[in-house]
């Protein structure tokens, strides 16, 4: 996951390939709740890993269900089978909607039966997300409910400790025209006390997101107990019901997540060598409603073709049909039409989206907002918008208020015809449902040829080359490549080898064919913060004085420098690389758009690599460092091939009176101004 403050996206090319998506929220969450409330062992497999889920799993354990996590991602749950084995608890919901409301309801009614008291709040935003209509569908049930800030908004407190009857025997009303959710919350939870007497609910209002009750009512039959219902008006929970746990649930890939793939199968053209995307996981017999996010995107052009657990998407039409689509059925995946609409033929409107409003921010207008700041033309309405594609493309930051949909949908904008970068902000926003996204998205997603952006930092030993690039690299989210520690490493396997690397010898030509072949197939793997070299852990042999001496004499070889040069190119990958060496900008990415020279005074480097080395407890010396030190920088800047020197294009950066924040900021801010990107 990234958790930086913003990654920049470059433009995008093409796509192809294939993604596994992470489970389903709705799904996740209910069933995690059902295998709490049943009787039994619940193993479920391919649970959604997310914000959401967490605060879900966090909570189910304070209210005293025990979670197994088991071999091959497995969870089990030990159901409370319709009992209440803690009476009081404070739970933090985050922004999950999907825990937030049928816990709200489960706990009213079981907190009223048993004698209990809990409170339920979240983040901020959840405190303005409406409850109401459940509080008072509850209320009427004749459940103690408090909302501890305003009327009709979390934090609540449900119960109040004393035991009470419910009033079953009329139905229970509850408006369905603002969210579905309550709905579904009620479904969920009223089972626990139908054992006697059926329980009725009416909708009132016209039912909004109508396929999340499928998915509901799919997994109430799962956990065995059918619903039947009149329309979409009247839902009764027959007497005598009682959830059992069916042994073991299998979680879909989440059909919402599925739609920025289908999307981008649709507006990228197949990268060579691929026939389109393919999504793993979920496919055309889904219970999630969002899968007739499909239906839509055909109507834009997207060439969809399926199975029952897998999707295939090519671009179909091109340029995309704008479209006039009421949106109700798929109210989160409609928002990647908004962006597929900016590669339309014309104006798209999409219609029936009121809930927009009040999900994890208000969706109509952030996405008026952002597509505007692209260039779009937008017109919004309580219930619609309606999306002209740019005439001229504009670079954009977008913001995306802690609403992982904004940060997905606005991805594929990095398809722009213009070929113009597109900032995201926060992208640890996608957390909620999809942790992986980008890195999934680079997974299948080509750059134009040499769009890939590379920061160079080169310079003299010691100068703190590692150090900026490791953090201009963390800061942006890029790939890091130190390419002397590739140098590095082919001094350590030629020791291995028995290949001599002292001057002499390597004038002499068959030792350096040698070398070369040894470069060429070096079984290096890096792994977080450790090398390896074979099945040998090298991280601390490699940052040895003698290794860099020894580095530097074998890098002094064309034909090993000539071995790397590949292995080098294979770390320009998306989003971004900071490469740190001596030939960076010189030989290896000539091409690359900022390129940093770094320096700093010999009796400073030394300075610094001896408090470097005394403070990993590596006795040295300043005169041999600094001997040692200027040898390496006439060898490496004198030596035939490659030599180190600035590039031509080069910035010059002396750190001698710089702390590593103000070197990392002058780089950054040097980034920033060739990014072509607004900050905000
Ligand atoms: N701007 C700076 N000011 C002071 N010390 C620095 C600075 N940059 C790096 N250092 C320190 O200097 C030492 C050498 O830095 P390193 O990144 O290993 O250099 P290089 O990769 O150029 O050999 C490290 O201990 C590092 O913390
Ligand atoms: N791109 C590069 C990187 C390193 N080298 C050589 C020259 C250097 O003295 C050695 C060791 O490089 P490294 O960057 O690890 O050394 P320092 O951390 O700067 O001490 O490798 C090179 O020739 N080209």
């Amino acid at each position: 996951m990234y958790t930086t403050e913003f990654l920049d996206l470059p433009p995008l090319a093409s796509a192809g390939g294939s993604v596994r998506l992470p489970g389903s929220k709705s799904i996740s969450n209910r069933v995690l709740l059902l295998a709490a409330l049943s009787e039994g062992c619940t193993e479920i497999a391919d649970l959604l890993d997310s914000d959401d889920t967490r605060v879900m799993l966090t909570a189910l354990e304070q209210l005293g269900c025990q979670l197994d996590r088991l071999d091959g991602g497995l969870l089990r749950v030990q159901g409370v089978g319709g009992q209440l084995p803690v009476r009081q608890a404070t739970l933090f919901l985050g922004n999950a909607g999907t825990a937030m409301r049928p816990l709200t309801a489960a706990l009213s009614l079981l907190a009223t039966t048993h004698g209990g008291c809990f409170e339920l709040g979240g983040i901020a935003r959840m405190h303005e997300r409406p409850i109401g209509d459940l509080v008072e569908a509850l209320r009427q049930l004749g459940c103690p409910v408090d909302c501890l800030g305003s009327e009709g908004y979390p934090p609540l407190r449900l119960g109040n400790g004393q035991a009470a009857d419910l009033h079953l025997d009329q139905p229970i009303r509850v408006r369905g025209d603002v969210s579905s959710q309550f709905l579904t919350a009620l479904l969920l939870a009223l089972p626990l006390v139908a054992r006697e007497r059926s329980v009725t609910i009416e909708v009132v209002g016209e039912l909004i997101s109508k396929p999340y009750i499928e998915i509901t009512l799919n997994l109430l039959q799962q956990f065995g107990v059918t619903v039947s219902r009149e329309g979409w008006s009247r839902f009764t929970i027959p007497a005598g019901s009682r959830y059992r746990s069916p042994g073991l649930v299998h979680v879909e890939a989440d059909a919402s997540s599925a739609s920025y793939f289908i999307a981008l199968g649709a507006l990228a053209p197949a990268s060579p060598g691929h026939d389109g995307i393919t999504i793993e996981g979920v496919g055309l017999s889904s219970i999630q409603g969002d899968i007739r996010f499909v239906e839509a995107a055909r109507l834009m052009g997207a060439d969809v073709s399926g199975e029952a657990n897998r999707l295939h998407i090519r671009r179909g039409r091109w340029p995309l049909k704008a479209i006039d689509l009421d949106c109700n059925h798929i109210p989160d995946a409609a928002m990647t039409l908004a962006v597929m609409a900016m590669f339309a033929d014309g104006t798209t409107t999409l219609r029936n989206i009121a809930s927009w409003r009040v999900k994890e921010t208000d969706r109509i207008a952030a996405m008026a907002t952002e597509c505007r700041k692209l260039g779009a033309t937008v017109e919004e309405g309580d219930d619609f918008i309606r999306i002209t594609p740019p005439a001229c493309w504009q670079p954009a930051s977008i913001h995306t208020y802690d609403d992982h949909r904004v940060a997905m949908c606005f991805s594929l904008a990095a398809f722009n015809p213009a070929q113009l970068p597109v900032r995201i902000q926060d992208p640890k926003c996608v957390a909620k449902t999809f942790p992986d996204y980008f890195e999934a998205l680079f997974s299948v997603c080509q750059a134009h040829p040499g769009q890939v952006p590379v920061i160079c930092v080169d310079g003299p030993t010691a100068s703190g080359k590692g150090t900026l690039a490791a953090a201009v690299a963390a800061r942006l989210g890029y790939h890091l490549l130190d390419s002397g520690a590739l140098y590095r490493l082919v001094g350590l396997a030629a020791d291995k080898a028995g290949i001599p690397t002292d001057e002499a010898s390597l004038a002499d030509p068959t030792t350096a064919d040698r070398l070369g072949a040894l470069a060429r197939s070096l079984p290096v793997r890096f792994e977080g913060e450790s090398t390896w070299l074979g099945d040998e852990d090298v991280s601390d042999a490699l940052r040895a004085e003698s290794a860099g001496m020894a580095a530097s004499r074998v890098s002094a070889v064309p034909q090993v420098r000539q071995a790397l040069l590949e292995l080098q190119h294979g770390f320009r990958r998306l989003p971004g690389l900071v490469a740190d060496g001596r030939d960076m900008g010189t030989v290896i990415f000539p091409d690359a758009p900022l390129k940093v020279y770094l320096t700093a005074s010999a009796e400073q480097r030394a300075q610094r690599r001896h408090k470097q080395l005394i403070s990993k407890g590596i006795p040295a010396r300043m005169e041999d460092l600094l001997a040692d030190l200027k040898a390496r920088d006439h060898r490496d800047m004198s030596r035939a091939h490659a030599p180190l020197k600035p590039a031509e294009d080069a910035l010059l950066l002396d750190n001698s009176s710089l702390d590593v924040e103000q070197s990392v900021c002058q780089v950054l801010d040097w980034w920033q101004g060739r990014s072509g990107l607004p900050v905000r």
